[in-house]
């Protein structure tokens, strides 16, 4: 958290490099930059980013996360997310499973803030809020959420010209009028240390529900699963950099060209396994209404990756809405009645697209 010196990232573990973009080469429209970010999107999926420009911001969020979990429990439960699928408010460490044998429950606790409710403030679009979520709403967590919103529209477009998407596509299955399940979540993981391997998983391994992720943490604990690899590699957190990475819905509508890869966290490795790990994600998703499958009619492009991919069903015949909360609602461990409830989870994570 600000202000206390965490211990370095170990030297002598598995890492997986990402490429790094520079967010102000981007907006520039660099062509070199653009093709890096086009090859980390098609290959890992993930991609560090530098000079976003939301670092203030950031702190901002962190700081309204560690007020809100300073709450007493009993008033961060009035806000809980619940058992029916919604994702907006508060989840407490153990509502969910982390793998099929629902024998380990997920060690994290988050707060969600849905992007409608934050821009709506102080009007209620889908839900209210802790007091130390709604005394930050317009000094920090809606400044936040616009520049997440301003980095992802700006890689949306990118995407759009691409994928020879008919212009504005992308930008209008994102459209900022529609409710959607876009989010903001600030995470808090209790240091557990020596009681957990690295393969105890905080968060079980999952794909992102949405199209991107624009993510900051500061310790270790991320994990990636690359395609073709057997083992998980850590994702070493830079400072000044943010994490940023697609979602099924996105690997969807591209017809698998963009990648949604799979990667979990675990406790952080060595000395930072004795620190509260926290991180920070603002999630875009499609709006409510809008049906998850391949963009075939709109380009020729994505037509042919499909093809490409005879095994694979771009077809989710769901909307966005109803995808999102499949996932949830089958991730909480009151819901689960066995192995099946856990695989009802599931995104794209069974049907990698690069090889
Ligand atoms: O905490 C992290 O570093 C990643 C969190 C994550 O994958 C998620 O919230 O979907
Ligand atoms: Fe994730």
């Amino acid at each position: 958290m600000p202000g206390t010196t965490l211990p370095p990232f170990p030297d002598d573990v598995r890492t997986h490099p990402l490429l790094i973009i520079d967010f102000e080469r981007i907006k520039a429209g660099d062509r070199e930059e653009i093709d890096t970010l086009w090859k980390a999107a098609t290959s890992l999926g993930f991609w560090y980013l530098k000079n976003h420009g939301a670092d203030e911001e950031v702190n901002g969020m962190f700081d309204m996360g560690a007020e809100t979990m300073a709450l007493p429990l009993e008033e961060r439960m009035k806000f809980e997310q619940g058992d029916d699928g919604r994702s907006f408010g508060y989840k407490k460490a153990g509502a969910n499973a982390v793998d099929p044998s629902g024998q380990t429950l997920d060690t994290v606790e988050f707060i969600n803030v849905s992007k409608d409710d934050a821009l709506a403030y102080p009007e209620v679009a889908h839900r209210t809020y802790p007091s130390t979520v709604n005394a930050r709403m317009e000094s920090t967590i809606a400044p936040f959420i616009r520049k997440a919103l301003e980095v992802n529209y700006t890689f949306l477009e990118i995407f759009n010209e691409r994928l020879g998407l008919p212009e504005g596509t992308l930008a209008r299955l994102h459209d900022l009028a529609e409710h959607s399940g876009s989010e903001s979540r600030c995470t808090r993981n209790p240091p557990m240390p020596g009681k957990m391997s690295a393969e105890r998983a905080a968060l079980g391994a999952h794909t992102d529900f949405g199209s991107l992720s624009f993510l900051h943490n500061r310790l270790g604990g991320l994990q990636v699963l690359p395609p073709g690899h057997e083992q998980w590699s850590y994702v070493k957190p830079l400072p000044g950099h943010a994490i940023c990475n697609i979602g099924d819905a996105l690997s969807l509508f591209s017809g698998g060209i963009l990648q949604s890869n799979i990667h979990r966290v675990v406790p952080p490795p060595g000395a930072q396994a004795e620190y509260e790990r926290w991180s920070l994600v603002f999630f875009i998703r499609p709006g409510n209404s809008k049906i998850l499958r391949a963009l075939v009619e709109d380009s020729p492009i994505i037509a042919d990756a499909v093809k490409k991919r005879p095994g694979q069903n771009f077809e989710t015949g769901s909307t966005a809405a109803e995808w999102f909360a499949r996932r949830i609602r089958n991730q909480r461990i009151k819901n689960r009645t066995g192995p099946e409830t856990w695989y009802a989870s599931r995104g794209t994570e069974h049907t990698p697209t690069v090889i």
